[in-house]
C-alpha cells in the first residue's frame, strides 16, 4: 500500500482549470486569488478516534479545540488570517452527550480570531468518532508563503518550542513518567490545547520578504523535508540550536530528540527567509515578544535535510507521523 505523502501524489490533478488558482494540493492549505485585495485560503483536517486521540488522552472540549486549532495552523503557515469554519461529524451514538463540550471547545478557540462557524455535516457511524473541519482564511493579495519558496542562502527558523505535544501524549499514554506537577501540566496542555501561531505568520508580513512556511503537525523532520521537496534545495538544522522547553529537561535525552525532531502536534512554524532580513525578523519577534529561533541554513543540493548534532551530520529523514506507515523513522 502506498504511504500518506505517495498517495495524496497520486491524486494530483494533471491539469488546473481555475487561473485563479494559486496553489491547490501540496501546501498546507489551498490559496487562490479574488478579485478584490485579498487571496482566499482554505483547507481541512480531520481527527479520527483512535488515530488523533482516545477517551484517555483528550477530553470532547480538547478535541473540539484541537480539530479546530490544526485547520487554523493550516491558514497560518500560508500568512493567513482564519475567518470562517464548517464541521463534519461522523458520530457513534455514544458520543452524542459529549458534542455540546466538543462544540464549546471550537467556540473558545474560534472566538480568538473572530471566526464564524458557517456550517458543516453529521451522520452516524459504527465505530469511532471523526471530526473533520474545513477552515476558510483570507491574506493580504501576494502576501501568501508556500513551501516551495525556499532559496540557497536563506536562513530556517522555528517559532516556539518543540516536542512538548508529543511528551504530553507519552505522559497520557504512560509511557514516560514525569514527576514534576507544573512541567506534566505544561506539556500535557500543549498536547490536548495547541495554540496555532496566526500572530507570528502576520508578524512575518511586517517585513515583506521572500518565506517558505510550513506548520509542525507530523514533526520537524517532516515537514523540513518537505520544504527542502517542494523547494529543491538541501536544509541543514543543528540540534543544539533548537529551543529546549522547561519541561522537556525533564526527558532523558534520547526521548527529548526524538519528540522534539519527530514527534509532531505542535504546531509551530518552521521558516526559511532570506539572510538580509533575519535580524529585523529576530528583532520584530522580540517587540512582539514571541518566541523565534534560528535553527539551520538552506544550500543549494537536492532535497535533502540534514542534522547536525555535535560532530555528527547525518542525513534526517522524513521521520514523522506518516497515515499507514506511522512507525517510519
Ligand atoms: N484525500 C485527499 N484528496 C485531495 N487532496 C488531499 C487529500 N489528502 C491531502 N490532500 C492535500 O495534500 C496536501 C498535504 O496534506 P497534509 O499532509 O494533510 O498537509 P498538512 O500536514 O499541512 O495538513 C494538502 O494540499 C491537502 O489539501
Ligand atoms: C492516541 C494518539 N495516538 C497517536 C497520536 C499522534 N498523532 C496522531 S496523528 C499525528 C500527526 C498529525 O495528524 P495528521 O492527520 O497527519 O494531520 P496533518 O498533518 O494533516 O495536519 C500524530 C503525531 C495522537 N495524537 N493520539
Ligand atoms: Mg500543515
Ligand atoms: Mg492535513
Ligand atoms: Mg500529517
Amino acid at each position: 500500500m502506498l504511504d500518506e505523502f505517495s498517495l495524496i501524489k497520486s491524486i494530483e490533478p494533471k491539469e488546473q482549470r481555475h487561473q485563479e488558482l494559486i496553489k491547490g494540493i501540496g501546501d498546507d492549505a489551498a490559496i487562490y486569488s479574488t478579485e478584490n485585495n485579498f487571496e482566499q485560503i482554505v483547507c481541512m483536517d480531520t481527527m479520527v478516534e483512535g488515530v488523533h486521540f482516545t477517551k484517555a488522552t483528550m477530553t470532547p472540549y480538547h478535541i473540539g479545540w484541537k480539530a479546530l486549532a490544526a485547520n487554523i495552523s493550516d491558514i497560518a503557515a500560508m500568512g493567513g488570517y482564519p475567518d470562517y469554519y464548517l464541521v463534519s461529524l461522523a458520530m457513534p451514538a455514544e458520543w452524542s452527550g459529549d458534542i455540546k463540550e466538543m462544540y464549546r471547545g471550537m467556540e473558545d478557540l474560534s472566538a480568538l480570531y473572530q471566526m464564524d462557524l458557517i456550517g458543516g455535516d453529521t451522520t452516524s457511524t459504527k465505530n469511532g468518532l471523526v471530526v473533520t473541519i474545513t477552515a476558510v482564511g483570507h491574506t493580504d493579495k501576494r502576501r501568501h508563503y508556500l513551501r516551495s519558496s525556499a532559496k540557497p542562502g536563506d536562513q530556517v527558523f522555528i517559532t516556539g518550542y518543540l516536542g512538548e505535544s508529543a511528551a504530553g501524549l507519552a505522559l497520557l499514554q504512560k509511557e514516560i513518567d514525569i514527576k514534576d506537577q507544573y512541567a506534566r501540566r505544561q506539556l500535557i496542555e500543549s498536547h490536548q490545547k495547541p495554540m496555532p501561531q496566526v500572530e507570528a505568520a502576520r508578524l512575518l508580513g511586517k517585513i515583506p520578504c521572500r518565506y517558505a512556511v510550513n506548520d509542525i503537525s507530523d514533526g520537524l523532520a517532516s515537514e523540513a523535508n518537505e520544504i527542502a521537496e517542494a523547494s529543491g534545495v538541501t536544509i541543514t538544522i543543528n540540534y543544539q540550536s533548537l529551543p529546549v522547553s522547561k519541561p522537556l529537561m525533564f526527558l532523558e535525552p534520547s526521548d527529548r530528540k526524538q519528540f522534539m525532531l519527530s514527534g509532531g502536534e505542535d504546531y509551530q512554524l518552521l521558516i526559511t527567509a532570506p539572510e538580509e532580513n533575519s535580524e529585523e525578523l529576530i528583532e520584530i519577534f522580540q517587540q512582539h515578544h514571541i518566541n523565534l529561533t534560528k535553527i539551520g541554513i538552506v544550500t543549494e543540493g537536492c532535497a535533502e535535510v540534514y542534522l547536525i548534532d555535535e560532530d555528527n551530520k547525518t542525513l534526517l529523514k522524513k521521520s514523522g507521523y506518516n497515515h499507514f506507515n506511522s512507525n517510519e523513522e
